[in-house]
Formats: C-alpha cells, sequence, structure tokens
C-alpha cells in the first residue's frame, strides 16, 4: 500500500505540494488531474522518492519511502516520466533491457529474456526490437519506454507503477492499449498513479481520481463521484458538460467552447 500522509513540498520560498493525504491500495487506478501547474508533477516527484517531502511522510509497504536504497526502490517502484531523453544509439530491445538492470549483475538471465520478450508483445514494441532508438517515432519511443518500465517491476508483486503523462504523443489506439495495459496491472496487484491531462481518458480508467488545485488536493473520489461541471470548473476554470456513455456508464466529458475568450484572443 502506497501511504501519503500530510505531505507538504516547498522548493525555496514556493510551496508547491501543500498538506496532501491519500492512500493507493494495490489493485487500483489513481489518476491525479489539475491544471497545468497545479503541482502534479512535484507530487510525481515525492512519489518516486525523488524529492523528499519538506512536511508528512509517504510509506510504501509499510516503509518509509525515503528509507529504501535505490536498488530496493528500483525492485518495487517504477515511473515512466514525461521526457526520456536518450541521446545514445541504442536499439529499442536495449532500452527495455535497461529495466531489468536491477535485477542482474552481469547478463541476463533466461527468466529476464522471457520479461523483456513478455513486455515488449504487450506494448506492441517486439517489431522494434532490432530498431535504433533514435529513428522510432515520439509515440514509439514513449512505448519502448514504457515497456522498460514494465520490464523494471514485471515480476514485483505489488509494486508501485508511477505514470506521468503516459499516453502524450500516442495515437487514440495506444491511448487506449496503454490505459487498458494500465488497468490490467492493477488487476494483477500493481498500484497505478497515473497524471493524465484527458479528463476522458481518466474517467474510462481510473478507479480514483484526486484533483488537484494550487498544490492543494481539492477533489478525491471515484470518477462518478467527483467528476461534475461543478468541479471541472473549480479546477479548471473551463466550462464542461458531464454526460454518462450509455455504453460504459462512464462519464463522458464536453467543454464548452468559450467563445467570448476565443474571439478576444484572435
Ligand atoms: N524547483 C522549483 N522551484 C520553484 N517553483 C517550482 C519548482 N518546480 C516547479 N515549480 C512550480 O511549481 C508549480 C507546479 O509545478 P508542477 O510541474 O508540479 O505542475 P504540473 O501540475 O505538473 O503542471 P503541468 O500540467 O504544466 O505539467 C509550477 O508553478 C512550477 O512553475
Amino acid at each position: 500500500m502506497l501511504t501519503v500522509e500530510n505531505v507538504t513540498y516547498k522548493a525555496g520560498k514556493h510551496t508547491l505540494v501543500k498538506d496532501i493525504s491519500f492512500m493507493v491500495h494495490p489493485g487500483e487506478v489513481m489518476v491525479i488531474l489539475g491544471a497545468n501547474g497545479a503541482g502534479k508533477s512535484s507530487l510525481m516527484r515525492l512519489l518516486s522518492a525523488e524529492k523528499k517531502p519538506s512536511v508528512g511522510s509517504i510509506t510504501l509497504s509499510g516503509k518509509v519511502l525515503n528509507s529504501y536504497t535505490a536498488k530496493e526502490l528500483a525492485l518495487k517502484r517504477a515511473i515512466l516520466n514525461q521526457q526520456n531523453i536518450i541521446n545514445l544509439d541504442f536499439l529499442a530491445m536495449d532500452i527495455v533491457q535497461m529495466g531489468r538492470y536491477p535485477h542482474y549483475s552481469n547478463k541476463p538471465a533466461a527468466h529476464d529474456l522471457d520479461i523483456i520478450t513478455e513486455v515488449m508483445a504487450i506494448t506492441g514494441t517486439t517489431h522494434m526490437a532490432d530498431r535504433s532508438f533514435l529513428w522510432l517515432s515520439g509515440g514509439e519511443q514513449q512505448r519502448v519506454h514504457l515497456a522498460r518500465v514494465l520490464a523494471q517491476i514485471w515480476d514485483t508483486p505489488e509494486a508501485l507503477l508511477l505514470l506521468d503523462e503516459p499516453v502524450s504523443g500516442m495515437d487514440i489506439l495506444y491511448q487506449q492499449q496503454t490505459l487498458s495495459l494500465a488497468a490490467m496491472l492493477a488487476k494483477k496487484g500493481f498500484m497505478v498513479v497515473a497524471i493524465l491531462h484527458d479528463i476522458n481518458l481518466a474517467a474510462q480508467y481510473a478507479d480514483n481520481i484526486m484533483m488537484l488545485k494550487n498544490g492543494r488536493k481539492w477533489y478525491h473520489g471515484s470518477p462518478a463521484e467527483i467528476l461534475n461541471t461543478k468541479s471541472i470548473y473549480d479546477v479548471f476554470e473551463a466550462e464542461a458538460d458531464v454526460f454518462t456513455n450509455p455504453n460504459t456508464l462512464k462519464q463522458l466529458i464536453m467543454p464548452k467552447v468559450m467563445i467570448h475568450q476565443a474571439q478576444t484572443t484572435v
């Protein structure tokens, strides 16, 4: 279980995350929503242990996050960042293999190679295995990185998977496939925390959504509980209609065109 208790994070005189508490259980997909600058990535940096809370505590499986060694943490949580800049001429397969580095010292074992094959198949990257990573498109690179991150924790029960805008740059099919995969991994026992900008994808795939505003938790609950015209306006200052998709019974958000604002910016 991931437990975040009264966490505040300050950078210099700026408070980026303010007194946030929540829990994520194995089996759960939690999506973080919020406007640009709301503090989503700052919170993610705390959850990944890249940064330490100024106040409050974060525990993973009952142990304080910042007391894990780097190696212990690599075996327990993986993060897909927004930007994974790699300028070296690796093959896509080599990038995925990097995800297994914490699991072996010299050469990957047969078990590691099996996992690499499996995650490349599940992320639709098998056919890119022998291609130079640098020559892949942005969306293809993102899928290879997803395979790398999955390779890292594939055989760890109740691992924490952190996804910072995992579907940016992906086409509609891979957006759906990536988030279905995240939901499937949660069913397998992982804890998934994802930052998304697309509220409809959040409505479709999240078990719970946390909406941030000015570094604070503004709303937290299931999509059905918290996604409505008021919460969307409160958090994004955007007007939207919220319907129920008759096929999936999930929320469907239709932003209203802001004619006045659009005209004044033309
Ligand atoms: N090290 C820092 N020092 C001061 N301010 C910072 C620092 N890092 C981030 N900020 C500010 O904190 C706020 C939150 O940033 P953060 O990247 O967490 O937002 P976000 O919700 O992820 O935004 P976006 O949707 O645009 O990616 C922003 O106003 C940002 O400029």
